[in-house]
């Protein structure tokens, strides 16, 4: 469903971020995206999410090349792609359902049509009882599964997650890991990109690590 063949990005006029990148993301594969600070990560996950463009090589996604891909067909490819920041990017003045619901907002939809998948979706993260909730009195945790729902509530083909544990204690990243396991059996391609090597022991997934800018992938 995404393939790289020798991807290569450069910020401005510095030096190559990331070098010769060739792999695929396979439908309903799952993930880990690791290797040390500055390697490049979030870099990847952006040319994933079709918010940078590679400086040179070939990036496919959904069997369209980016390259060729007109600006006015990205909302509707990315809408296919689910993201969870960093920084959750939740609005304050939202409640949690209202923050979740927004994807389905902008569309266009009436909130009766999408009421109680909202609420069931909350439900799903552990989060049925913050539903009127603002995200400034959520927890860290909470925050972090808000922004969760929301990247899943229109039902993505691949969800990309960037450090989805890093807020978190052990118990509730456990949580978390097991959540998106379970959204892997139902049919999505996950990606997490993590430093932490614990979260990453405890699930046998193929792994692929950045080292200055280079990739290796350990299936
Ligand atoms: N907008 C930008 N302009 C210029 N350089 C950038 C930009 N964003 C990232 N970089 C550089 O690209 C390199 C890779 O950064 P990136 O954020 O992708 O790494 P990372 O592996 O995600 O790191 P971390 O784990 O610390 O988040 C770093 O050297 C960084 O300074």
């Amino acid at each position: 469903m995404i393939r790289f063949e020798n991807v290569g990005l450069r910020y401005g006029m510095g030096a190559e971020v990331l070098r010769d990148l060739s792999f695929q993301i396979a439908p309903r594969s799952f993930q880990f995206l690791t290797g040390p600070s500055g390697a490049g990560k979030s870099t990847l996950l952006r040319l994933l999410f079709l918010s940078l463009r590679p400086t040179r090589g070939l990036i496919s996604i959904f069997d369209r090349d980016v390259a060729t891909l007109p600006k006015s067909d990205l909302p509707a490819l990315r809408r296919r792609i689910g993201v969870v920041f960093q920084d959750f990017r939740l609005l304050d003045h939202l409640t949690t359902f209202e923050n979740v619901a927004l994807p389905l907002r902008v569309l266009g939809r009436e909130e009766a049509t999408y009421r109680a998948d909202v609420i069931e979706l909350l439900k799903w993260v552990g989060l049925g009882d913050r539903v009127q909730a603002l995200p400034p009195i959520l927890s860290g945790g909470e925050k972090q599964r808000a922004a969760i729902a929301r990247a899943l509530i229109g039902q993505p083909e691949i969800l990309l997650a960037d450090e989805p544990t890093g807020n978190v204690d052990p118990p509730l990243a456990k949580r978390l890991l097991r959540l998106f396991v379970e959204l892997n059996r139902l049919g999505t391609s996950v990606v997490i990109a993590t430093h932490d090597i614990g979260l990453m022991n405890q699930f046998d997934a193929r792994r692929l690590v950045l080292h200055e800018g280079r990739l290796s992938v350990y299936e």
